[in-house]
């Protein structure tokens, strides 16, 4: 049963005018023989919260990373918002999934996150007071602001997910892409980031969140994306969250013999 939550409270606000940020046509991604991603047709508007859910394999890190442009694609097409197109790396924040990054790198906290500003800061200009005013303020909005000058090698893993939030809060990206961002975060650290995510769509972002947890996705999110390998189903948690699609998401026979590519 699902229960009112605040994604069903809040409306994507003025949902007809929101600008889609991206959009992905027939996306596929193969990885030599494999395929990792079979004509995914997906978007995120501004002002949209979206949770991308599936199983371990089924493509959810892949998308990302095709429209950041890390991997190459097998066909199909990404289209950005004008306001994205010129640069869109520089118009998107993206958080890795954790276990991805070298944490034993001699840097501390509010370094990691200052990190976050070096795109905009540019070569050989020292971050100047208003910088350093969104680092605080990021770094106050993910409660690690008083562990700002130890090593990131001594946080535990929910505080190093603050961390990588506060390095996406400075970029101030209009799209914000996060791989696993609940994963080692304690329970009520999970909400904080859910509310925190929200608030940045409600701001005007569009989010776009992969995630495991489809019952804490149906609570807060605007709209769901099932994916296995192909999109399963996708729109708002009441339209996408049946025992049908979660069955047809989550089976492992949807990942059969056929899973291998031809
Ligand atoms: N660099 C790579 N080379 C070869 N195969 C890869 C590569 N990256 C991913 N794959 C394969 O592509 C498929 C999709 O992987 P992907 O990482 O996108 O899944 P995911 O949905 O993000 O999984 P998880 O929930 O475990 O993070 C998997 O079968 C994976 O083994």
């Amino acid at each position: 049963m699902i229960q009112a939550g605040p994604a069903s409270i809040f409306a994507v606000p003025n949902a007809a005018a929101a600008e889609v940020l991206f959009e992905t046509e027939n996306l596929s991604v193969r990885y030599g023989a494999q395929n990792a991603l079979e004509h995914a047709s997906v978007n995120v508007r501004s002002g949209e919260f979206v949770a991308l859910i599936g199983p371990n394999g089924a493509g959810k890190s892949t998308l990302l990373k095709a429209l950041l442009g890390l991997i190459p694609t097998s066909g199909g097409s990404v289209r950005f918002a004008p306001a994205l197109a010129p640069r869109p790396k520089d118009a998107i924040a993206y958080v890795p999934q954790q276990q991805t990054l070298d944490w034993s790198f001699p840097v501390t906290v509010w370094e990691v996150a200052m990190m976050g500003r070096t795109g905009r800061l540019g070569w050989l200009r020292w971050p100047g007071r208003t910088d350093r005013e969104i680092v605080r303020r990021a770094l106050e909005q993910t409660g690690v602001l008083d562990l700002r000058q130890r090593p990131i090698a001594d946080l535990s893993g929910g505080q190093k997910q603050r961390v990588l939030l506060a390095r996406m809060l400075v970029r101030q990206a209009l799209l914000l892409l996060l791989d696993e961002p609940l994963t080692g975060v304690d329970a009520a650290t999970q909400e904080r980031v859910m509310a925190l995510l929200q608030a940045q769509a409600r701001a005007g972002k569009g989010v776009l969140m992969v995630t495991h947890d489809l019952e804490s996705a149906a609570r807060w999110c605007d709209r769901l994306i099932l994916v296995n390998r192909s999109v399963i189903a996708q729109g708002t948690p009441a339209e996408v969250y049946t025992p049908h699609n979660v069955e047809a998401t989550f089976s492992s026979s949807h990942l059969g013999p056929g899973h291998e590519g031809a």
